[in-house]
Order: C-alpha cells, then structure tokens, then sequence
C-alpha cells in the first residue's frame, strides 16, 4: 500500500478565533515534493502554515497529515518548522551547538540525557547547513543569515519527514541568500520534502519542484515551475531585475530591513 500524501487538504480553512483568513485550499503534498507557496504580503502564508502546525485556527474543511485528522495529530516532530522573522535574540547566551541540540527535547524523555544518537544527529545537521565549523560559537555573533541556518538545522534534528520554512531568505543579503538556497539545494538532493514560503523564488528556483500561489486567502495557481514560468509570471523565475512585480517590491523592503531583531514592525509590511 502506498502511504498517504505528507499533508492533504480538501476546502480547508484557517483563520483567527472569528476570522476567515485562508478559505477554501484543496492540495496535497507528496514525499519528495519541493514547494514554494507565493503570494502578495497579507494573502494568507503564514496563515495557511500555522494552520499545519495546529497555531491558526482550522475553521472549516479537511486537513489530514500524514493521513491523520489534524485534530487528532500529535506527531508533532514529524513537521519540522522553521517561524518567519525569527531570530536568535542577542540577549541569549548559548552557543550554535546548544541551539540545534534543542531541536531534540521533543524525542525524548526529559529525563534521558543525550546520547550518542542524538550527538550524531546533530553533527550532520551542521554539516548540511555547512556551520560545524562554528558549532562552539556564541550563537549571538553570528549574522541573521546564518542564525536562519541555525534556526533550520534546529529543525531537522528532529528527522521531520517535511520541513515548513516561512521566508527563510527574507531580510538575508543576497550572497547569504544563495548559500541558504545551496543548504536547501542540498536537504532536496537527499529528498527532503520542503514547503517554503518565499518572496525569493530566482533564488530557490533549482530546488522548488511547484509553485503554489495564494492570493487573498485563495490558491489561484497550483503547477510546476514550467507551467509557473509559461504564465505571466515567468519573471519571478529570472534574474530579478525586473520591478513591475509586488514579489519584487517585497524583496526590496525584505532587504532594506536588516535581519533578525531589527526587523519592521508587521505593519509596515501590510499595507
Ligand atoms: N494573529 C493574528 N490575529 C489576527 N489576524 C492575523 C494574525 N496574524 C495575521 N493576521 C491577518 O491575517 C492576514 C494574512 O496574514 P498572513 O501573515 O497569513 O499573510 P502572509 O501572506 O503570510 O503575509 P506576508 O507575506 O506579509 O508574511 C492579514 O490580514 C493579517 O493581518
């Protein structure tokens, strides 16, 4: 028997307490799947993925990971979720390593100490987001760039079987931006199954195998990048030169604003 689509929906809605944000999504994501959901700030993204993690409110519709109901799923580590704009706070005091080795509390017992296994696990987790070398480090001293790498490597220690990332780029300089779309190029080269909001698609555009959009709580495009880059949004796809696009607009202001605590207020992104 085949197993179920990672995660499948049927008219699902998310929102908040009497808010209808995102309203009526159908899809499914299958192992091995790359996606990119895109949409103007404010159509839903965050909203949609929260929803998987059971932190907006599922209103209406199926939801059904891994096969289960989402009310009645508690395999939580199987998601593994990587928050937008998050950052490591300067005020904490813990090195790279620490961090990452968090992403391990939830599978295990509280009083099991770490053992063997774990200490791997989190080795290769470095590795693939290429920061071993800096494992000792103060995690405060590293650039917002690299705390997002950090921050996913935290989040594949717990093995997920899909890893949510929301705008894992947003606000990284562009050099950083190509060595967290490598890092990403790499988890997809093992198969790793990735859904991740972006307003960065030129830059993921070699890992990204759909592209689905939402726009005002809806999907309106749901295809591979081929049939993506066929329509009149092709120009997300390129160099990112061109400026007629709300995606590129976004990009600018993501980049204005300068990484990790400093970053704007959610107003100034929403108008
Ligand atoms: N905690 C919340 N409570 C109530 N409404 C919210 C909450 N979070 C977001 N919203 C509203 O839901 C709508 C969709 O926001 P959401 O963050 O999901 O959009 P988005 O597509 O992720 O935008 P962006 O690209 O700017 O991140 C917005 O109108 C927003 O104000």
């Amino acid at each position: 028997m085949s197993s179920p689509p990672l995660i499948s929906l049927r008219s699902a809605s998310f929102g908040y307490a009497d808010r209808t944000v995102v309203d009526g999504v159908t899809l499914s994501q299958g192992a091995g799947e790359v996606i990119a959901l895109l949409g103007p700030n404010g159509s839903g993204k965050t909203t949609f993925v929260k929803g998987l993690l059971g932190l907006s409110e599922h209103l209406g519709g199926e939801v059904l990971l891994f096969g289960t109901p989402l009310a009645r799923f508690h395999e939580k580590p199987r998601i593994g979720y990587v928050p937008q704009r998050h950052s490591l706070s300067a005020s904490v005091r813990a090195t790279v390593r620490e961090i990452v080795e968090t992403g391990r509390l939830p599978l295990r017992p509280w009083w099991r100490p770490a053992n063997a296994t774990d200490s791997s696990v989190v080795d290769q987790a470095l590795d693939a987001v290429g920061l071993r070398d800096r494992e000792r480090e103060d995690v405060a001293a590293l650039s917002g760039g690299q705390q997002r790498r950090v921050l996913i490597a935290r989040a594949l220690v717990a093995q997920p079987d899909v890893l949510v990332m929301d705008e894992p780029t947003a606000g990284v300089d562009i050099a950083n931006q190509r060595i967290l779309a490598e890092v990403l190029s790499t988890l997809a080269a093992r198969g790793t199954s990735m859904l991740i909001v972006t307003h960065e698609l030129a830059s993921l555009r070699d890992v990204v195998t759909r592209i689905v959009c939402m726009n005002n709580g809806h999907v309106d495009f749901d295809g591979d990048p081929s049939a993506y880059a066929a329509g009149h949004r092709g120009h997300e796809l390129g160099d990112g030169h061109h400026h007629d696009s709300p995606v590129v607009d976004d990009r600018r202001s993501g980049l204005a604003a300068i990484v990790t605590d400093a970053m704007p207020p959610r107003g100034l992104r929403h108008e």
